[in-house]
């Protein structure tokens, strides 16, 4: 399988990974099959639209999903080992923060109103048994972030949007993770402070070598962080590359019709297209391509599940690129 192939040597291999949330009406299954993997030097944007299964899909890798959620299948391994395979006690000991951080969706709303930014990162610290400078820590964690040493004093409703977002940052970071999943860290931030935490997130890939997997529903911002692309729908990754690929030669008819939703400033168009209808519901998803009942090129073959068809940079599941089909048709 293309996606999987040589992973030996990534640090990061996702594969068949299935996260379902277990409902009285059957399973929901946000996370279905998907199969990635991320070198140590690469960054990640997972996009796709609302209810497609980003945030299962981090906090899957996470190990944080809350019951009815659950891991169902697949394997996660990180640095060499199946982090789904521990017992919780060994995954919350070694990986959890240690290894994986997740900033959560809505998590700078989380934090605690009673104590100081300073007090809220001590306590990370101590509870994990930081054997080092506690206060120096604190201190060298905020300017990690860009925020000034006088922020530890401060309470979190003395702190803009931008800068609390920042602190969320910093408590990821503390005990210096090789992996960080920022779940939509920029929705509810005015344009320029967007701008700003992005720039942040690429600074921690590019000068500290923290491995990002940026999850968002907008292409473009994603686009400015991510080396990878990887596109999801209804629950699948339907399409992974490299992000110039991903934009400039899109190859799955939803990652097309994604592309083509990104206002151009210069392009003179009006309206934004977009393909009718709605993905279907992932209680009971039709089998074959999920895409299918919307998709402009749908044929007879897509109603059978599409299977991982290698590109330049990645996958693409699509029966349009099947090379059999391609040398039967012409
Ligand atoms: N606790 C839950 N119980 C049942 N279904 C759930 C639960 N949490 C999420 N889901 C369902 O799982 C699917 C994926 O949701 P998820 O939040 O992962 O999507 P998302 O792409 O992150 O969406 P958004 O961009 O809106 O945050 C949705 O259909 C959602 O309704």
């Amino acid at each position: 399988m293309p996606s999987t192939a040589g992973d030996s040597n990534k640090k990061l291999a996702v594969r068949g990974l299935s996260a379902y949330y277990l409902t009285e009406r059957g399973p929901v299954k946000a996370v279905d099959a998907v199969n990635f993997a991320l070198s140590e030097s690469e960054s990640l944007g997972i996009v796709g639209e609302s209810a497609c299964g980003k945030s299962t899909l981090g906090s899957a890798l996470m190990r944080s999903m809350q019951p009815p959620g659950k891991i169902v299948g697949g394997a996660i391994v990180l640095g060499g080992d199946d982090i789904v395979k521990m017992s919780d006690r060994e995954f919350g000991k070694k990986v959890r923060w240690k290894k994986i951080a997740m900033v959560f969706q809505g998590a700078m709303n989380a934090l605690d109103p009673v104590y100081t930014v300073g007090s809220q990162l001590k306590e990370i610290l101590e509870e994990h048994g930081f054997e080092g400078d506690v206060d120096a820590k604190v201190l060298e964690s905020l300017k990690q972030v860009g925020l000034a040493p006088a922020v530890a004093s401060r309470y979190p409703h003395e702190l803009s949007g931008g800068m609390k977002q920042r602190v969320v940052i910093a408590m990821a970071l503390l005990l210096e993770p090789d992996l960080l999943i920022a779940d939509e860290p920029t929705t509810a931030l005015d344009v320029l402070v967007q701008s700003q935490i992005i720039a942040l997130l690429k600074k921690l890939h590019r000068e500290k070598g923290v491995t990002v997997i940026l999850i968002s529903h907008d292409l473009a911002l994603v686009s400015q962080v991510a080396d990878k692309i990887g596109i999801m729908y209804a629950g699948q990754l339907v399409e992974i590359g490299s992000t110039q690929d991903i934009y400039k030669n899109p190859k799955h008819p939803y990652t097309q019709a994604l592309i083509a939703a990104v206002p151009r400033l210069h392009s003179g168009e009006k309206k934004i297209r977009f393909i009718p209808g709605s993905p279907p519901s992932l209680l009971d998803p039709p089998a074959g391509c999920r895409f299918y009942p919307r998709c402009p090129h749908a044929m007879e073959v897509c109603k059978q599940d599409p299977p991982e068809f290698e590109t330049d940079t990645g996958y693409v599941r699509c029966w349009l690129y099947d090379p059999t089909l391609k040398s039967m048709s012409h």
